[in-house]
C-alpha cells in the first residue's frame, strides 16, 4: 500500500503540526459549548449563543496555543444552524493561525467513509478542517478513503487508540495483541517514510492507569502524533502527560475543554487560563 503524496507545495500535516507545537506548545483548546457552560457564560443555548461562545474562545486562543478542537456534537445538537456555526468556527480558526482538530469520531463502511472524507478533508468543503478524529471499530481498513484523502490534501486524522473514558478498555484492550496494538501497527504502516511524524495520529488518553509501553503500544515506532484528552475536568494533569508520553513529548497535542472554558466568559480570564495551562504543559513536558 502506498500513501498518496501531498499536492505540490503543501507542507505535510505531521510537519505542520510539529511546527505549531514547537512555536506555541502542546495545548489545544477544546471548543465544547456544553449547555451548562453557555448558561454560566450568560449566553442562550441557541446557535447565536454557540457562535458568541466559540468566537470568544478563538480570540483568547489566538497566539497562545497551537490548535483548537471543536466538538461536533455540541454544534450538531442545534441542527443545520449549529453546523453553520461550526463551519464559521473552522474558517475563523484558519484565519487566526490555529490548527483545527474537528472531533467528530467518524467511522463507517469504506464507501460511506468516502463521503465523510470529502466532508472534512476535501479542499473547498464547507466543513473542511486541518484534521478530524476517526473511529476504527468498523476495521482500520474501512478508514482508507479518509487516510488517503488526508495524505493527498496535507491534512491529518486522529484514530481512536486508547480513549480517556474508563469504558474504552473493554474493547480497546481486548485480545492479545490487543485491539489497540493492532490498530497502532496499521497506523505505523501509514506513517512509514514520514521524516519526523506522519499524518495518521492516535488518540491516547492522559487518564490511563498504565503507560502505553506497559500496555504493549510502541508509540515511538509508529510515527504517530498523539492527541491526549483527559487533562483538566477528567482528572489528569500535565505531570500525567509527561509521565505517560516520556520520550515523545514533541509530538503530543493536549486538548483541554472544560478545564479552560470554565474560566469564561471574561476574555482576559480565559486568556490567562489558556496561558496558564500552556506554561504548565510546556514546563512539565520539557523536563
Ligand atoms: O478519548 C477521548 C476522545 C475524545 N474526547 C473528547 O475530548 C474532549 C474532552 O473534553 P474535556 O472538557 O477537556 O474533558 C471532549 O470533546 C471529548 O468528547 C475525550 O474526552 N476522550
Amino acid at each position: 500500500m502506498t500513501t498518496p503524496d501531498p499536492r505540490p507545495g503543501r507542507q505535510p500535516f505531521g510537519e505542520r503540526l510539529l511546527d505549531q507545537i514547537e512555536q506555541w506548545g502542546p495545548l489545544c483548546v477544546g471548543l465544547d459549548p456544553h449547555p451548562h457552560l453557555l448558561a454560566d457564560w450568560g449566553l442562550p443555548d441557541t446557535p447565536e449563543g454557540l457562535r458568541s461562545f466559540s468566537l470568544s474562545v478563538l480570540d483568547a486562543a489566538e497566539n497562545r496555543c497551537a490548535a483548537v478542537k471543536p466538538q461536533s456534537a455540541f454544534y450538531e445538537r442545534h441542527g443545520s444552524a449549529g453546523v453553520a456555526v461550526l463551519e464559521e468556527v473552522l474558517a475563523a480558526s484558519r484565519e487566526r493561525g490555529l490548527l483545527s482538530v474537528l472531533d467528530a469520531k467518524r467511522g463507517d463502511i469504506g464507501s460511506t467513509m468516502g463521503g465523510y472524507a470529502q466532508a472534512y478533508l476535501q479542499d473547498g468543503s464547507p466543513l473542511v478542517a486541518d484534521s478530524v478524529t476517526l473511529s476504527p471499530y468498523l476495521g482500520y481498513g474501512s478508514l482508507r478513503p479518509a487516510l488517503d484523502l488526508a495524505a493527498e490534501t496535507a491534512r491529518g486524522v486522529w484514530v481512536l487508540g486508547l480513549t480517556s473514558n474508563p469504558e474504552g478498555a473493554e474493547v480497546q484492550l481486548a485480545g492479545e495483541p490487543t485491539v489497540a496494538a493492532r490498530i497502532l501497527e496499521q497506523v505505523a504502516q501509514d506513517n512509514a517514510g514520514a521524516p519526523r511524524c506522519g499524518h495518521v495520529g492516535l488518540v491516547v488518553g492522559a487518564t490511563l492507569p498504565r503507560t502505553p509501553t506497559e500496555l504493549g503500544l510502541d508509540l515511538a515506532a509508529s510515527g504517530a502524533p498523539v492527541l491526549t484528552p483527559g487533562v483538566g475536568a477528567q482528572g489528569a494533569d500535565e505531570h500525567d502527560v509527561a509521565r505517560t508520553f516520556a520520550g515523545l513529548t514533541e509530538r503530543v497535542l493536549v486538548p483541554i475543554g472544560r478545564g479552560v472554558l470554565e474560566s469564561g466568559p471574561d476574555g482576559a480570564a480565559l486568556a490567562t487560563a489558556i496561558q496558564g495551562w500552556s506554561d504548565r504543559l510546556r514546563g512539565a513536558l520539557r523536563g
